[in-house]
């Protein structure tokens, strides 16, 4: 870090020659300040002479106003210097990220996002800030100690001691202050790095039940970093007494002391000359400088070590998030596999079928139906149209039922009650015999897919996409007989076999669907919920697909979006709003008149 500090400023003496003349001209401001009060008072006001007093007072204000000219000066100096080096790190930081992001696609670094935006501009205002104060202090500690020494020596050895004692103190402070002031962006970092992912990935976590976990964690990190601030705001006490001891100690001293100064010849213009350098100069620049210091100064060194890769290792390598969440071609989310393997359905064997329970307090009922609704109820909102009134369901145990009805009856909104992601308003909704809500987090994953019209995949190999929703994975023959039973094989084949890279981009919305399927076939689920999940598909392969439903083991509920798929499936349930009808396709052309022109206009537009 000290080389490349002195090879930065080297670069600029010019500017700093600049800087150095416009602090000389501070001191000389600091040091009239004083010295004129004190004579005004000795040889003018005390000694009969006021128009000698107002002159050194006269003297007093000109000097403020070569200090405000000065400090007009040193300002456009500064810039000078804190651009370069916010300019410098913003381009390092930027090439740093660009290069790992290239050597390793797949491990986007969020906090990156840190770094360029907060860390950089903070490192900024942090040099800016402390080359301000460093300078100031510096000049005017050099005017009023030579104020002092010229208006009386005496003075220096009353206001000296406490001054040095307190500047120690200050000093004692700084490393366990950067220390802590690491620990405070660290927790930063990985708080940004945590909301990241969580923004990436919210549909994944919805959709594997992962809510409470990824509320715990980033509640956690909140905390981490709650606390690495307070511990800091505790040195920041700690250096307000460093601050007492170096600027108020003096002051009290003089006071006491002025008999004693008074005796040995100190006047009483001098006594006020020094009290003007202790409250105007050196206190205000004392308290500054520890300020800036303390906290500004502390704060850059951590941020240029961090920025700079002098930590551990480069940018980015603590926290390395070997999944963290990129945003794949097409809109999909990588979700990172810490919380996959939390969110997400537990290996097949896990997987509790109808029969024993998993255990106290969880798994499914024996015997239960796979899907039950009694006198369900549900609106948008509390004073919206109900889309649901009191709808009774029984699905049994490997049923497959098809769900029809006219556009916007509320389909959908049947497949998310069975989901668990909508909570009904009256009634209730059980899988495998439990409350669809009740679940413990995680648990639903394993029980349910819900496979959504827009097919979800994400950039990854072909099997890592169909493994999603097996964390604890399957054997390669199970992978390639589901990509199999649903007719997924050609376009394996066509992408270069399972192991092949998708880009979600460059897949058509049936290919998609195709993948979707396919992962859903492969799930340990029980209960399979296709909302319009095949509507891409030719009816060829809609109806390989959805054999190769009927066939796995488990309930299938599809929502249906050809006559065809009603045929197929063992019931039907008509949704029209007012009441649903659930039976065969052949009892529902008698019975119900809405099917029978969804099915003529099915057989019309020939889908
Ligand atoms: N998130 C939501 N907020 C408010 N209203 C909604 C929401 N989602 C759906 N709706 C409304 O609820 C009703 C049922 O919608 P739903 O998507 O369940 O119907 P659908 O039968 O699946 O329709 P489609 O066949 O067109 O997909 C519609 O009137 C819809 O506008």
């Amino acid at each position: 870090m000290l080389p490349q500090a002195r090879r930065f400023l080297g670069a600029r003496l010019r500017v700093l020659a600049a800087l150095g003349g416009w602090s000389l001209l501070e001191s000389a401001h600091t040091f009239l300040g004083g010295y004129s009060v004190a004579q005004a008072l000795d040889r003018g006001f005390l000694a009969g002479d006021t128009r000698t007093g107002l002159l050194w007072l006269a003297v007093a204000a000109a000097a403020v106003v070569v200090g405000g000219f000065a400090n007009q000066g040193v300002f456009r100096g500064l810039a000078g210097l804190v651009e370069p080096l916010r300019d410098g790190l913003l381009r390092r930081v930027v090439s740093a990220s660009l290069r790992e992001a290239v050597a390793d696609p797949a491990r986007a670094d969020s906090a990156v996002v840190s770094r360029i935006t907060h860390q950089t501009e903070t490192a900024r205002d942090s040099f800016a800030g402390l080359v301000l104060v460093a300078r100031s202090f510096l000049f005017t500690a050099a005017g009023a100690l030579l104020g002092l020494a010229s208006l009386a020596p005496l003075l220096l050895l009353v206001v000296g001691p406490p001054l040095l004692l307190g500047l120690a103190l200050f000093l004692a402070t700084l490393i366990p202050m950067a220390a802590r002031q690491r620990d405070y962006l660290r927790a930063d970092e990985a708080l940004a790095e945590e909301y990241g992912a969580v923004a990436g990935g919210v549909r994944d976590i919805v959709a594997c039940g992962a809510e409470d976990r990824t509320a715990a964690r980033a509640a956690q990190l909140a905390d981490a970093e709650l606390g690495a601030a307070r511990s800091l705001a505790r040195w920041a006490a700690a250096r307000t007494l460093s601050l007492g001891v170096a600027g108020q100690l003096p002051v009290l001293l003089l006071v006491f002391a002025t008999p004693w100064l008074l005796d040995r010849g100190v006047t009483a213009g001098e006594l006020l000359g020094a009290l003007t350098y202790l409250t105007q100069s050196l206190l205000p620049a004392l308290h500054t400088l520890m300020t800036a210091l303390g906290a500004a100064g502390t704060r850059l060194l951590v941020i240029l070590d961090r920025l700079t890769g002098g930590h551990d290792g480069p940018p980015g390598a603590e926290t390395p998030g070997p999944g963290a969440p990129g945003s794949a071609k097409g809109g999909a989310a990588v979700p990172r596999p810490d919380m996959a393997s939390s969110a997400a359905p537990p290996a097949p064997d896990a997987v509790p079928s109808a029969a024993p329970d998993a255990g106290p307090g969880g798994g499914p009922e024996p015997g239960a139906p796979a899907v039950e609704l009694r006198s369900v109820t549900f609106a948008y909102g509390a004073g919206a149209h109900p889309v649901l009134r009191d709808l009774d369901l029984t699905v049994g145990a490997g049923e497959c039922l098809a769900v029809v009805g006219p556009s916007g009856i509320g389909k959908s909104t049947l497949t998310g009650l069975v989901a668990g992601l909508l909570t009904p308003g009256r009634g209730e909704v059980r899988v495998l015999g439990r409350p669809a809500r009740a679940w413990p987090a995680g648990e639903p994953a394993r029980l349910r897919v819900l496979i959504p019209q827009q097919a979800y995949v994400f950039t990854g190999t072909l099997r890592e996409n169909l493994l999603y929703l097996c964390p604890g994975g399957a054997p390669p023959e199970a992978v390639s007989a589901s990509a199999e039973a649903v007719g997924l094989t050609g376009l394996a084949d066509r992408l270069g076999g399972l192991d092949a890279v998708v880009d979600p981009a460059v897949l058509s919305q049936g290919e998609r669907q195709l993948i979707a399927l396919a992962r859903a076939h492969l799930s340990p689920a029980p209960v399979v919920l296709l909302d319009e999940a095949t509507c891409h598909l030719d009816p060829v392969a809609e109806e390989r697909a959805e054999r190769a439903f009927a066939e796995r083991p488990g309930t299938v509920i599809t929502v249906a979006h050809r006559i065809s798929s009603a045929r197929r499936a063992d019931r039907v349930l008509v949704m029209d709003g007012a009441h649903a009808v659930c039976g065969s396709h052949d009892e529902l052309l008698d019975r119900s008149g809405l099917y029978r022109d969804l099915v003529g206009h099915w057989q019309t537009v020939r889908v």
